[in-house]
């Protein structure tokens, strides 16, 4: 186990109902370093928040451990709850409890919470802190979950889609207050399925597939698993150069599309090649794979890897 980690994972799986039941999460194994933002990343029904209700200490494992700050988190939660938030997608606020209630009633079981008013001005609600529970918007509840798992400090956040169903101020909002979160050191984990959000925010992510890690690394790195790209158009018909490593498809009308693993050492290749002939190649691009195209051949293949 990473003795460096703030939130660690070995094996860890979670089934529901029972055996068979449904295994929801099937043996992961992930390490959260102290101040990073970890965003579990999958489709619809992938674990995500199977697996961080546990990591979050909200639920047991079937198998497997899970450490938060050193400490089993659902066994020992009386050791870490001071130390930790967390927002859920499903909230369970008191209908009738104005805003400020609800952050106070809070408030009171906690150490050293934040006053009311910065809590509030944090995720945007300050203007509505006397209106009920039942008549906030989707989106503004979803704030108010965010206030609750900020209020008491926390050095550990945990995140069930925090953006989800925010209207694109709010969601910015959200981004920033996580980012100066980050900054003063909070370590976060959160779930998303959104890759600009994962790709923007995230030092690290894991990809989830049917409960299993399927990718494990920061955006670039799990980018970086699939080849870039060189197009260009030929001139006239002639024959492309031999390229080690390189899969080449050629259309009818001379379009070129090469894909390689080595971007740099391909491009120079077409390049000095093009110029020897004398060619000018039309249309020309080349870039590197984007995080969404590693993200849909991730979660698309059948290959797993180990953590
Ligand atoms: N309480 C439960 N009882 C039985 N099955 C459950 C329960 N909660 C979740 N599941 C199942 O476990 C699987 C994983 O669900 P989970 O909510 O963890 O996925 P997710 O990746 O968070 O999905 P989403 O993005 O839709 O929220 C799904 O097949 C779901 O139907």
């Amino acid at each position: 186990m990473d003795q460096s980690a703030v939130i660690t994972a070995e094996r860890l799986a979670r089934r529901f109902g029972g055996r068979p039941g449904h295994e929801a999460v099937r043996g992961i194994d992930l390490a959260v370093r102290r101040g990073e933002l970890f965003a579990l990343l999958g489709t619809n029904g992938a674990g995500k928040t199977s697996a961080l209700e546990v990591l979050a200490g909200l639920a047991p494992p079937t198998s497997g451990t899970v450490r938060v700050l050193g400490q089993d988190p659902f066994r020992s939660r009386r050791l870490v709850r001071s130390r930790i938030g967390i927002m859920l997608q499903s909230r369970g606020f008191a209908a009738d409890l104005t805003v400020a209630e609800t952050v106070s009633t809070w408030a009171g079981s906690l150490t050293r919470p934040r006053p009311l008013g910065e809590a509030l001005d944090l995720v945007g609600l300050a203007t509505r802190r006397n209106v009920r529970i039942r008549q906030l918007s989707g989106g503004e509840q979803q704030r108010l979950g965010l206030a609750l798992a900020i209020l008491g400090r926390p050095e550990v956040l945990f995140l069930d889609e925090p953006t989800a169903g925010l209207d694109p101020a709010a969601r910015k909002q959200t981004w920033e207050l996580i980012s100066d979160l980050l900054l003063s050191g909070t370590t976060v984990l959160l779930t998303t399925h959104q890759l600009i959000e994962a790709s923007a925010l995230a030092d690290r992510l894991a990809i989830l597939r049917n409960g299993r890690l399927v990718g494990l690394g920061t955006p670039e790195q799990l980018a970086a698993t699939r080849p870039a790209r060189i197009t260009f158009r030929l001139p006239a018909p002639v024959s492309l150069p031999h390229l080690p490593q390189v899969v080449a498809t050629i259309n009818s009308s001379g379009g070129v599309e090469l894909e390689t693993q080595d971007l740099q050492a391909t491009l120079t290749e077409v390049l000095t090649w093009a110029h020897q002939q004398d060619l000018h190649l039309g249309d020309l691009t080349a870039r590197p794979a984007s995080f969404e195209e590693a993200f849909l051949a991730i979660t698309g293949s059948s290959e797993e890897i180990a953590a």
